[in-house]
């Protein structure tokens, strides 16, 4: 018996989506490894930092009491290297010759630069400083960070400068969101492994290659993936076993009405549909359903309508389980060139994008067909073009998903 189903829009399925709730898992991790990642709670400065009182240039420490009246003479006691300490006060008129970064000796008022001293002749043991600064050149104590302050927030995606920052105040591990888990299933007795011996009729897992780049860039990380044939039972067998680990699994192909579309039959009978029909092509099988307390998204295995569905669904999905916005961004855009098309249906097209006096423009790269796999690869934006019975005027504004990792 033919299916029966009720479509709904982009908006409408994203919505849903977005309206899942989820218990985020956090790890601790060493900090060398934390790049990119989640902050799940912040850090908080351990220590003063600084916490020694430090020269900001080469020159000469002198106490403030000594800072009046120059040109004078100072009889130099030492010399302190970055990383030691002149451990004794320093007494009248006397100094010591400090580094940039060195300790400066407790009582020390201000750095006097090398360019603003002169040697005395014959005196190798004294100096004459000539000039005093306005400003002390010392780097004071917690300037830039008090014990307790926070350091870095929560839900702060972590850079090389945080980790610097951590190592700086000797942080060496931090707590982060884990990154999502997810299983792929690519279905299809049509579907060889990559590398495997051609055969008539059959083609290569493209979708399964498609869908493991696409994780890894937004941040899952793919803790098993499969390419099984056209059978329900091993494909319920895969769904349950990876909806015990899996925060999202992503799966191919099989979802229209053919005999053997078997995720459609899967998604029927799951604990929650949320969708198996959508407004739009490609893709307008794309379903999406909890089994197992999993949230799957179904897509298409048309390459070009994975490839699409993949970024309208799953990326702000697979953010969202990470503890991360969406990097797709949606914009309103100018057709560049002509698309004279009709469709009963919203078609989104891929396309690349430009940008000129704070505008984008967009034009269809390649094939608008969802079996084409041509542009995949040089598609940098998404955009649609309404259902209508007249073609979309040159020029008209059009919704637009620009695609992050071509930024
Ligand atoms: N009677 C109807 N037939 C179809 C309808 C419909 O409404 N009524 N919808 C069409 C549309 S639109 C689409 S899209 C496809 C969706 O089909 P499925 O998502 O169920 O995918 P399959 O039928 O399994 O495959 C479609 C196409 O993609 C190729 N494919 C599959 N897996 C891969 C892979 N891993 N790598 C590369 N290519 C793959 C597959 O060989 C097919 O050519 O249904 C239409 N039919
Ligand atoms: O919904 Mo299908 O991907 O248009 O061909």
């Amino acid at each position: 018996m033919l299916d029966r189903r009720k479509p709904i829009s982009i908006a409408e399925a994203q919505a849903k989506l977005a309206e899942l709730t989820f218990s985020y898992k956090t790890e601790t991790l060493p900090i060398a490894w934390a790049n990119h990642r989640v902050l799940a709670q912040a850090v908080l400065a351990p220590d003063e930092f600084p916490n020694f009182r430090r020269s900001g240039y080469d020159g000469y420490a002198i106490r403030a009491e000594d800072d009046h009246d120059l040109p004078q003479t100072f009889k130099v006691m030492g010399e302190v290297q970055a990383g030691a300490v002149y451990n004794r006060p320093l007494g009248y008129h006397e100094t010591v010759r400090i580094m940039t970064g060195a300790a400066v000796p407790s009582n020390a008022g201000k750095v006097i630069m090398l360019e603003q001293s002169r040697p005395v002749e014959g005196h190798p043991d004294e100096i004459n400083l000539v000039i005093s600064p306005d400003v002390n050149n010392i780097t004071e104590i917690g300037v830039e960070f008090h014990q307790g302050d926070t350091l870095i927030p929560e839900n702060t995606v972590l850079n090389p400068g945080h980790i610097s920052l951590l190592t700086a105040l000797n942080v060496q591990e931090v707590v982060v969101y884990q990154r999502p888990q997810v299983g792929i299933i690519t279905t299809g007795t049509e579907v060889l492994a990559p590398g495997a011996p051609a055969e008539p009729g059959k083609i290569y897992n493209s979708n399964g290659a498609l869908l493991q780049g696409l994780v890894q860039e937004a941040g899952g990380r793919i803790i098993a993936q499969t390419q099984i044939e056209d059978d329900y039972d091993l494909l319920l067998e895969n769904l349950k076993t990876m909806a015990k680990d899996c925060d999202l699994i992503l799966t191919t192909g099989g979802v229209s009405v053919g005999d053997f579309d078997f995720l459609a039959i899967a998604a029927k009978s799951s604990q929650k549909l949320l969708f198996n029909k959508l407004k739009m092509r490609p893709g307008s099988v794309t379903t999406g359903f909890i089994f197992e307390d999993t949230p799957i998204m179904a897509l298409s295995g048309n390459p070009g309508a994975c490839f699409t569905g993949f970024y309208l669904f799953a990326e702000p999905l697979l953010r969202k389980l990470g503890h991360e916005a969406s990097r797709v961004q949606a914009v309103t855009a100018t057709l560049a060139k002509p698309y004279d098309k009709t469709n009963g249906y919203d078609r989104i097209l891929r396309g690349t994008y430009y940008q000129k006096d704070d505008h984008y423009f967009v034009e269809l790269v390649g094939s608008d067909q969802s079996g084409a796999l041509g542009n995949l690869g040089s598609s940098t934006c998404l955009f649609k073009i309404p259902s209508s019975n007249k073609p979309i005027p040159l020029h008209s504004e059009v919704s637009t998903w620009l695609l992050p990792y071509k930024w």
